[in-house]
């Protein structure tokens, strides 16, 4: 059978741009001048930050400049002191033996400012990679430690991906601002020497080089603006990347016939990220091509100013011979300077993302009270709770007046995006409440420190994280109550795990990572298990499961909320479930529409109400 249907395009990816009030490009509004003001500012800010790593190595970096310049300086004026018995009458041998002792000094000098060079070289080593784990590492944990709900924000992922490439650019950013300061010693020094030979020629080798300078920096300032307006489908395009290529998602990938479409997609997100960089080419050739022009005449200027010197007598041949030497240092400093200048300056761009994201991350960490929430909670309340998403019309929780007792064990029913999911977060405290308030045993949540609050909260979320760790991380992750593994086995246990994790190659220390050389994989059912058993380990005062059991067998459902029962008396427990026969276990059970709770009763109570959790009840006996 032939198919009749031509195959119709797949449509290209959404055009998404970095929008909001984050969408002003900070270049646009900065002059050329305001911009080179920047740069002392910013090498103090690199300093700073290279300081706090390693002051030794950056005392030795800025010694090792100073020496690289002292030597520029010496090589520079033993030349001259060489030049005239050199260039002078006399036979060679006096002449040699005459210029000997300035000879050995070109060569010290030299050796010197290689030597300095070297050091300079592992001094930059000692700090880069500390910096670049430090920046990164501030990065993760600032991103970690925001208020949940900054996460829904305007732009957050955007401006998050804007500060990944200044962490990217602290590997270059050393070096490039060594470079700079040595290029910006050896242009001070040189220069001195250039401008005690004749006081003309410094102001032409400025004039020569300032061409280059403003051109590397315009052109640093077209990268950055493409830079900028490809920031959203970079990310779009690493979230694509990311599930295309992890095997996990593999299966669905293939099954779905999504390959050819997802590889489309990344090609023209790729391609619209390319097209962009292209278009800037020309403006980038301009820019060269005229600083170039511009810089070459002013070079010729110079050459030729020399050379009139020398031929109508006003310098000795010698002078002249070590103005060629001097004025090719200075040129060659100053080149550096322009270049490592624009360097700098780029990366000052980069680091100005990161620091914005990092003082916007910090003001978007929790700001609440310093109360502590202690173990046993007895009692959790709601109080007219409302809460909204950012950019929302509509509260996910919309009045929500709720009171919960230790021992107790609570089920919040109702149809897909009633709000479920949003007050299990306002009631642990990962959202604070935009109206009304959550108290544990009579602390309101926005004054407790959530710490304390999270230390008695044990959560199995919907989708929850399947860590590429070992069987035995799984269930403690990060919170070892002992040296054995009795308490593992027990959390183990209580999930049905423990034949699963018997089987696996190593036991508790098989590392739970297909992909990864020796790691073996669990299914999905088993993997919710873990989730559950790592709740349970924490043995919280306050359980919640969302959806527990969505891939488990009956019997391990069963299993599952038979012990959710029987450890229920030391704990308050909220099951989060569309399957209505799981209520059961349940002493209370609350309806949820459109954020508000609508039903609640027990079990016997609401099957017989005629309202929505029987309509629910019977619809899912139904099929
Ligand atoms: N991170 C978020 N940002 C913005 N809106 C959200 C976010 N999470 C949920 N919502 C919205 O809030 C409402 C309630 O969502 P919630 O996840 O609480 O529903 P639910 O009852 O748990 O749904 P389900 O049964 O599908 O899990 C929905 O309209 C949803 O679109």
């Amino acid at each position: 059978m032939t198919s009749t249907t031509s195959p119709v395009p797949p449509p290209p990816p959404a055009e998404i741009t970095y929008s909001g009030q984050y969408s002003v490009n900070p270049l646009g509004e900065a002059s050329f001048r305001s911009l080179c003001a920047q740069l002392p500012s910013v090498l103090a800010h690199i300093t700073a930050m290279a300081w706090a790593i390693d002051r030794r190595a950056v005392l030795l970096l800025l010694g090792c400049q100073l020496a690289t310049g002292t030597a520029a300086a010496v090589l520079l004026t033993a030349t001259a002191r060489a030049m005239a018995p050199v260039l002078g009458a006399g036979a060679v041998a006096d002449r040699l033996r005459e210029a000997l002792p300035a000879l050995a000094l070109i060569a010290t000098a030299s050796a010197v400012a290689r030597t300095s060079v070297a050091v300079a070289r592992y001094a930059e080593r000692r700090i880069t990679p500390r910096l670049t784990t430090a920046t990164d590492t501030a990065l993760v944990e600032a991103v970690c430690r925001v208020e949940a709900a900054a996460y829904a924000g305007e732009g957050f992922s955007d401006r998050q991906e804007a500060a990944e490439m200044g962490v990217t650019r602290t590997q270059v950013m050393i070096m490039d601002a060594q470079r700079f300061l040595s290029a910006l010693i050896k242009l001070v020094t040189a220069g001195i020497v250039v401008s005690v030979l004749h006081p003309l020629m410094l102001p032409l080798l400025l004039l020569a080089v300032a061409p280059a300078g403003i051109g590397a920096v315009l052109t640093a300032r077209v990268d950055y603006e493409i830079h900028y307006a490809n920031i959203a489908d970079r990310n779009i395009r690493g979230m694509t990347r990311w599930w295309a290529t992890t095997p996990k998602y593999g299966d669905e990938v293939r099954a779905n016939g999504m390959t050819d479409y997802l590889l489309y997609w990344y090609r023209a997100l790729s391609e619209r990220v390319d097209r962009r960089t292209v278009a800037a080419a020309p403006r980038t050739l301009r820019i060269a091509l005229l600083s170039s022009l511009a810089g070459g005449a002013f070079l010729a200027a110079t050459w030729g100013a020399l050379a009139w010197l020398a031929v109508t007598g006003q310098i000795a041949p010698a002078i002249a011979a070590t103005a060629v030497v001097a004025v090719q240092t200075t040129l060659a400093a100053l080149s550096q300077l322009v270049i490592e200048g624009a360097a700098v300056f780029h990366t000052s761009l980069y680091l100005g993302d990161m620091q914005a994201f990092f003082d916007d991350a910090a003001a978007r960490a929790p700001q609440r009270g310093r109360s502590a929430v202690t173990a046993p909670v007895e009692e959790i309340r709601l109080d007219e709770v409302v809460y909204r998403y950012p950019g929302k019309d509509r509260p996910a929780v919309d009045g929500v007046s709720l009171t919960l007792r230790r021992g107790e064990i609570l089920a919040i029913v109702g149809v897909n995006g009633s709000g479920k999911s949003t007050l299990t977060r306002l009631l642990t405290g990962i959202y604070l409440a935009d109206k009304g308030h959550v108290t544990w045993n009579g602390t309101d949540l926005a004054d407790a420190d959530p710490a304390t609050v999270w230390n008695c909260t044990g959560l199995v979320p919907q989708i929850f994280a399947q860590w590429p760790l070992r069987a035995r991380e799984n269930v403690t992750l990060g919170q070892p109550r002992s040296h054995d593994d009795h308490e593992v086995w027990d959390a183990v246990d209580a999930v049905g795990m423990r034949e699963a994790i018997e089987e696996l190659p190593a036991g508790l220390d098989t590392l739970l990572a297909r992909e990864i050389f020796g790691g073996s994989e669990l299914s999905g059912g088993q993997w919710q298990r873990l989730a559950c058993s790592r709740a349970l380990y924490r043995r919280p005062p306050l359980l919640i499961l969302d959806e527990p059991t969505s891939q488990m067998d009956p019997h391990g459902e069963h299993a599952i909320f038979e012990r959710i029962k029987a450890i229920s008396a030391d704990r308050i427990t909220i099951v989060v479930t569309h399957r209505l026969e799981n209520t059961k276990i349940a002493d209370h059970i609350v309806v949820m529409e459109q954020g508000r709770l609508t039903e609640r009763g027990t079990y016997d109570d609401l099957v017989h109400a005629g309202g929505t959790f029987a309509n629910l009840l019977r619809l899912s006996r139904e099929r």
